[in-house]
């Protein structure tokens, strides 16, 4: 399968700030990846130059085989960013007319509507007087207007509630069986999980995983053996077991993390803890994330 963007050991500084260090990603036709990380990971100023909104200090981008900055790279490219600053004095059908008016093959503005759930209603309004969410669904259309290959979305659900979240992703699966691209950035783990089949994991300007979700959270997450006892003494007696890398004890239920739930168990049954609703926990993708967010607070905090 071709690949539709090439970084190749790219950085970009800001002053002092290393934004995004020495980054080499290779993203292939139709699929989905979101890139994830915590607040400053640098995945705005990545996406920004895939977009070629951002010049590297070293390394190359290439978008569809060329920079990123060609006009016939631009034609085939979507993006939905951050800040949608729109011409407020115009009306909705307006700014799409003007935004489709730049593209040689442009979606008909039925097909907008349909694709990003904007209301017939909207179309009439004008761009400052929408709700935050219809904001959204405009600059969802106006990512579109082009009939995109390749579109990016940097944070899109960010202040929508959860029926407009739900929505949104429905839209964007449906973008997917067309065979478009599309790269998102997000803060919800689960977001990262359900729609895309590639994730990135940012972390101080560095990638610091990726692959498909369940091997990244097979590989990130630890696992543990929890049980309730009537035993004082279970978590004392666990923390001798080999590959035990922690015990804790929440809302009655003993967690025992380790690598090796199979030898944990045996532990547990040859140590004569009596033990009951035992369950094996696969770790979760949300805690790496707070783990990694809780270290970069500490180092802040010096
Ligand atoms: N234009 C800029 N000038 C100076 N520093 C910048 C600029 N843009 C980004 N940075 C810095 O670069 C680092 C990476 O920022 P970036 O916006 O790429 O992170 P992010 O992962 O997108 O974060 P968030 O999730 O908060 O949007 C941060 O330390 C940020 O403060």
């Amino acid at each position: 399968m071709s690949n539709v963007i090439i970084l190749e050991n790219v950085s970009k500084k800001f002053g002092k700030v290393q934004a995004v260090n020495n980054v080499s990603i290779s993203i292939e036709k139709g699929s989905a990846v979101a890139i994830l990380g915590p607040n400053g990971a640098g995945k705005t100023t990545t996406i920004s130059m895939m977009l070629g909104l951002l010049d590297p200090n070293e390394g190359k981008v290439e978008l569809l085989g060329k920079s990123p900055k060609q006009v016939a790279v631009r034609n085939k490219i979507g993006a939905m960013l951050q800040e949608v600053s729109v011409m407020d004095m115009l009306k909705v059908h307006e700014v799409l007319t003007m935004f489709r008016s730049y593209y040689s093959s442009p979606l008909s503005m039925e097909e907008l509507i349909a694709l990003t759930g904007l209301e017939k209603a909207d179309l009439k309004k004008k761009a400052d007087k929408l709700s935050g969410g219809q904001k959204r669904r405009l600059g969802f259309a106006i990512a579109l207007a082009g009939n995109p290959d390749v579109i990016f979305f940097d944070e899109p659900t960010v202040g929508l509630d959860t029926t407009a979240r739900r929505k949104f992703w429905n839209k964007v699966e449906s973008l997917k069986e067309k065979g478009k691209t599309i790269i998102f950035t997000t803060h919800y783990l689960e977001e990262a999980d359900d729609f895309s089949e590639r994730i990135i994991l940012f972390n101080n300007g560095e990638i610091i995983a990726d692959g498909e979700p369940e091997d990244i959270k097979r590989n990130l997450t630890t696992r543990s053996v929890s049980f309730e006892t009537e035993d004082q003494d279970a978590i004392a007696k666990m923390e001798t077991v080999d590959t035990v890398m922690r015990c804790y004890e929440k809302d009655g239920v003993v967690y025992v993390v380790t690598e090796d739930t199979d030898f944990v168990l045996s532990e547990l049954f040859r140590l004569n803890i009596s033990a009951k609703n035992i369950r094996i926990n696969q770790g979760r993708l949300d805690d790496v994330f707070e783990q990694l967010t809780g270290d970069k607070e500490e180092a802040e905090a010096g």
